[in-house]
């Protein structure tokens, strides 16, 4: 048996596309080539003037983000736009990062998620990112288990600090897998929900696994909950990137036109575009320049209307936050505080064969693994993913030292008995 895809890298990451259902083909048809913008350069020229537009990827795991980082990091390298990145793992260690050009200033928040337990961090990492390498965009890449709100929380308290200005909250949902929670309900189906509420923009990924019929469902789904973020559909995450130029112009207290040109209302987000029902960050008033001398009040607000937002029957999780003295990176916690994960490093090399079939018998609780493996049997080392049961391989030749390692992330699935399984294919 040979592994599902087995794949050369290419120097970027970016992945080439699966066959587009009719609905991507028409969305991806309206999209631009990503031709960099004429007046990039002269943006470049006058870095040391502006704000440092940040740029939030949000979605649940596996849902496409890194795919789409990738994307939007070659777009500003060919722009001459000096992009920054914060990646944030709940793992030890950040397999995606390694694929990210040696010359992009990288900031790594391992071992737990921004959005609560290294909460505090994620203002002091922006500041010495910018602070050190002055780059014109800063992307943050969140958890896939991350509340997208709190990090907004957090964004905004660092603009107390320095010149930024959260330009997007890009979420990418996984298509197949919101509609699959949706009729089950849960915690993370909630979660969902709420990086969906809070985005500026809604990338509707994994259309190549998605019926016609159910692509329509799901983007039904996504417009309950959000009415106002521009909604694309995608394969591979392949959006028009103009929303992520410098010089898409923001204007202040006001969101923006759409990416496909239409006007947008004037609530405002605190990245100044807009958001949906649920985010309660629309209820800020935040603007660029003032808003984020109001941020800091509005917590006691914040947490009331996180704590009474269940739209969710089955999910008590938070049940008991209606305290408004409740801390706010536990608040925050809660809401994925039953996401786990087991970090493995490999004493040497695997067979494919058994470590496809551990892979393809994982439980169902295990949505999602990745890592670096050398297999025995192929004198190869690959990069894996696995996401919601379907597992790529993509042939690395790293440079430097790199581990072996695999990471699985799930809700409470027995650590010990994946531990076990793991140490048998070392033997
Ligand atoms: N079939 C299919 N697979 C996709 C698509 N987009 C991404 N993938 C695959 O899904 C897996 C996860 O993609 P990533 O971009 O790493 O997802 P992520 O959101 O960064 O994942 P986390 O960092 O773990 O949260 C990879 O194997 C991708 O190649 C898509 O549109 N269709």
């Amino acid at each position: 048996m040979v592994p599902v895809y087995l794949r050369e890298r290419k120097k970027s990451m970016t992945m080439p596309g699966g066959e587009p259902t009719n609905a991507t083909n028409a969305a991806n048809a309206t999209n631009a080539t990503n031709e960099p913008q004429a007046s990039s350069s002269a943006y470049a020229a006058n870095r040391e003037d502006r704000a440092v537009a940040v740029h939030l990827l949000s979605g649940f795991l596996g849902s496409g983000k890194t795919t789409l980082l990738n994307q939007v990091v070659d777009y500003y390298k060919a722009q001459d736009i000096k992009v920054a990145i914060i990646m944030n793992e709940l793992g030890d260690v950040n397999l995606d990062g390694q694929f990210i050009e040696g010359d992009v200033p990288m900031a790594e928040m391992l071992g737990g998620c921004i959005c609560c337990t290294i909460r505090s961090d994620l203002g002091i990492e922006l500041k010495e990112l910018i602070e050190e390498h002055r780059p014109d965009v800063v992307l943050i890449e969140s958890t896939g288990a991350a509340n997208p709100m709190e990090i907004i929380d957090a964004v905004t308290e660092a603009a107390l600090l320095m010149r930024i200005d959260l330009r997007t909250i890009a979420t990418v949902v996984d298509g197949p897998e919101l509609l699959a929670r949706s009729k089950r309900g849960g915690r993370t189906f909630k979660l969902m929900q709420d990086q969906i509420r809070c985005a500026t923009d809604l990338i509707v990924n994994k259309a190549d696994k998605l019926a016609p019929e159910e692509l329509v469902e799901v983007q039904q789904l996504a417009r309950e909950l959000n009415a106002f973020a521009p909604l694309t559909v995608t394969v591979r995450s392949v959006i028009d990137l103009a929303i992520f130029d410098p010089t898409h112009a923001v204007k202040p207290g006001a969101a923006p036109a759409a990416a496909d040109g239409s006007a947008h209302a004037e609530r405002a987000h605190p990245s100044g575009r807009e958001c949906g029902p649920g985010c309660n960050h629309g209820d800020h008033d935040h603007g660029h320049g003032h808003a984020h001398e109001h941020h800091v009040h509005d917590h006691h607000a914040h947490d009331h209307d996180h704590a009474h937002d269940h739209g969710d029957a089955h999910d008590h999780g938070d049940a008991h936050d209606h305290d408004h003295t409740h801390d706010h990176a536990h608040h925050a916690h809660e809401s994925h505080a039953h996401v786990m994960t087991l970090t493995h490093y490999f004493a040497g090399p695997i067979d494919s064969h058994d470590f496809e079939e551990l892979l393809n018998g994982l439980p169902q609780d295990v949505y999602r693994a990745k890592g670096i493996v050398t297999f025995s049997d192929t004198n190869s080392r690959f990069l894996f993913q696995f996401a919601y049961r379907e597992t790529e391989f993509i042939r690395i030749t790293p440079q430097g030292e790199v581990h072996d390692v695999a990471v699985f992330i799930g809700e409470h699935f027995n650590k010990e008995a994946l531990q076990q399984r793991l140490a048998e294919l070392e033997k």
